[in-house]
C-alpha cells in the first residue's frame, strides 16, 4: 500500500482528516509538526522564536524526508511544506499527494482562536491567510494527485471524498 500525503493551508484539516483517513484504512498516521515537536521537546511557536522560520523549515524538510521513506503511512504535513522545491520533488516522488482545498474565509474561521500557528500571530491574520493562500495554492496544485474541496464538509465527508478519489486514481503502490 502506498503512502498518502495530505497538503494544504493551515486550518484545511490535514491533521484531523489525516488521522481519520489512517484509522479507516488501518494505516499508520504521522504528522510532520508532531514529529518536530517530539524531536525538539518544544512547541512550534517556540521553534519559530528560537530558530526563526528558516530553522523550522530545515527541521520540516528533514522530518518529511525521513517520514516519507516509510510505506503504509498517512502523513499530514504543515501548510508551508510546499515552499521548498526539494520538498515538492520529494512529495511527488514518494506518495499520493492529496490537496485539501479550503477557501480562505473558512481557514480563518477555523484558526482565528488558535495561538499555535506563529505565522498567524500578526495584526491582520485574515489578510495573512489570503496572502499565503494566493502564494501557495498554485504550489499545492502543482504537486497534487488528488484535489478534495473541503469548504463546508465535515472531516468524515472529506475522508469519503478522498477514498472515492483514491479508487478512481487506482494508484495503489509506492513502488512505481
Ligand atoms: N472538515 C472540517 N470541518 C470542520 N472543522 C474542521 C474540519 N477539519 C478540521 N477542522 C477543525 O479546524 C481546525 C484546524 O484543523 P487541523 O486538522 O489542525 O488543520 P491543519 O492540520 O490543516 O492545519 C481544528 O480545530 C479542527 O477541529
Ligand atoms: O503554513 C505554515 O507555514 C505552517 C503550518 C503549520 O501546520 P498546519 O498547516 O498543520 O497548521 C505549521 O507547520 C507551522 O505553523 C507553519
Ligand atoms: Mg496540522
Amino acid at each position: 500500500m502506498t503512502c498518502l500525503i495530505l497538503i494544504g493551508m493551515m486550518g484545511a484539516g490535514k491533521t484531523t482528516v489525516g488521522r481519520e483517513l489512517a484509522r479507516r484504512r488501518k494505516m499508520r498516521f504521522a504528522d510532520c509538526d508532531h514529529e518536530i515537536v517530539a524531536r525538539t521537546g518544544v512547541n512550534i511557536p517556540t521553534i519559530f522564536e528560537i530558530e526563526g522560520e528558516a530553522g523550522f523549515r530545515r527541521r520540516e524538510a528533514q522530518a518529511l524526508d525521513e517520514l516519507t521513506a516509510e510505506p503504509d503511512l498517512v502523513l499530514a504535513t504543515g501548510g508551508g511544506v510546499v515552499l521548498d522545491p526539494a520538498n515538492r520533488a520529494l512529495l511527488a516522488a514518494r506518495g499520493v499527494v492529496i490537496y485539501l482545498d479550503v477557501p480562505p474565509q473558512i481557514l480563518w474561521e477555523r484558526t482565528r482562536h488558535d495561538r499555535n500557528r506563529p505565522l498567524l500571530r500578526v495584526e491582520n491574520p485574515r489578510q495573512r491567510i489570503e496572502e499565503l493562500h494566493r502564494q501557495r495554492d498554485p504550489l499545492y496544485r502543482e504537486v497534487a494527485d488528488i484535489i478534495v474541496e473541503g469548504g463546508r464538509c465535515n472531516p468524515g465527508a472529506m475522508v469519503r471524498q478522498i477514498e472515492k478519489a483514491l479508487q478512481a486514481l487506482d494508484k495503489t503502490s509506492c513502488e512505481h
